[in-house]
């Protein structure tokens, strides 16, 4: 975890964070722009109280709108981009940026009242830290500098005495203090909570040896939903079911301990020689591995059981000083939704299964496949 910036270190776990909380983060930006809005639009009438209908008013007035039409014009792009993180974060920001620059636009076109401003100014700071979810820093970056203007702007144009105007610098640098350590301890909360959650979902979907994704899982999710996005939008889908050769031999010869190194090792070339995100790998038995290819076809995934192959048995796997020769054999079943018939999916496991023994009786470390249609 990023200290400062209170943010995973890995970009790509923190993407994954923010994904996962991007419909509650623009529910809550909606709230909080409605509010603010309202907020800023209901204070007109204390500008037209104090300073009459004048000139300055109705400046203030357009500032205040300004702020408000800024706000909904967020709330319009959140609906129009709810999938986008970029979209999200450049709303939360500009908005903030707009709030913060017509309070002090508002501060100094009513300069008599600037210690009556400095509470509106902590709420202000408040709000940017931890009512408009936003990144962190970004939060800092406008918060801070927002309270400097108007520190700037009360020295400038506010009737203060010197201690009056320290003391209001003390206690809005105080806010900046608390807001930043109040949303930093919100953002590690919710940080925390996710890791939480993304463990107990690993442990539940995931074998604990190879880290692949176990059998459940492909039975409860991955099988049904890969088929129902190929029938959907008539594209191939490929399934590669591999085995360990002779691997009794591994565990008789090296022990059990040995006999899991090379699974683990079979299992992270299996990971690292697929693609990330799309396809899937999942320990279907003791040496018995599943691979799942959506919008691949058949020669991908034969060009794909060739590859694996060949490294494994170009790479003896390391393990307590020795090196340990192993090969595995491949049977490679695809179906093109586009053409094939209604039901020949049903039987693609089976059907690799099917392959696989074939390899393994044609003399092991080879690849056998088939189109089912
Ligand atoms: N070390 C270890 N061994 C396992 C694990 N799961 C299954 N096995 C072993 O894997 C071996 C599988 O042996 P067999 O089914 O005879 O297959 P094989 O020796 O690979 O022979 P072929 O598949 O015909 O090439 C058995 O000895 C199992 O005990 C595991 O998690 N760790």
């Amino acid at each position: 975890m990023a200290t400062l910036r209170c943010e995973f270190s890995d970009a790509a776990a923190e993407r994954a964070f923010l994904r996962h909380h991007l419909a509650m983060t623009q529910a809550q930006l909606r709230v909080t722009f409605v509010f603010c809005s309202l907020f800023y639009l209901c204070f007109a009438a204390t500008d037209a109280i104090w300073l009459g209908y004048s000139l300055r008013t109705a400046v203030l007035a357009c500032a205040r709108l300004l702020v408000a039409v800024t706000a909904l014009g967020g709330l319009v792009l959140l609906r129009r981009r709810p999938d986008s993180l970029p979209v999200t974060r450049g709303v939360a920001s500009v908005v903030e940026i707009a709030g913060a620059a017509g309070f002090l636009l508002i501060a100094a076109l009513r300069p008599g009242e600037f210690s009556l401003h400095a509470i509106s100014m902590s709420i202000v700071v408040i709000v940017i830290y931890i009512y408009i979810p936003n990144r962190l820093l970004y939060a800092a970056a406008i918060a801070a500098p927002a309270t400097l203007g108007f520190i700037v702007l009360a020295e400038q144009l506010g009737d203060l005495r010197r201690v009056e105007l320290a003391t209001m610098a003390a206690l809005l640098t105080l806010t900046n203090v608390f807001g930043y350590v109040a949303a930093r301890r919100y953002q590690l909360l919710l940080r925390d909570e996710y890791s939480a959650q993304t463990v107990l979902k690993n442990l539940s979907v995931r074998d604990p040896l190879t880290g692949c994704y176990n059998r459940r899982h492909l039975h409860e999710q991955l099988l049904e939903t890969e088929i129902s996005r190929a029938q959907r939008y008539r594209l191939s889908l490929t399934v590669i079911m591999s085995d360990l050769d002779h691997f009794k031999a591994v565990n008789d010869t090296y022990g059990h301990n040995g006999g899991d190194a090379v699974l683990q090792r079979f299992g992270a070339l299996l990971q690292s020689m697929t693609r990330d995100s799309v396809d899937s790998v999942v320990r279907y038995g003791g040496e018995e591995f599943l691979l799942i290819l959506p919008e691949t076809d058949l020669d991908g995934g034969v060009l794909l059981a060739e590859r694996l192959r060949h490294a494994l048995a170009d790479t003896p796997v390391a393990y307590d000083g020795q090196q340990i020769h192993i090969t595995a054999s491949f049977g490679v079943a695809s179906v093109d939704f586009a053409t094939s018939a209604h039901e020949a999916h049903l039987n693609m496991i089976a059907s690799a299964d099917e392959l696989l023994y074939a390899a393994k009786n044609g003399g092991r470390n080879r690849v056998c496949s088939r189109q089912l249609v």
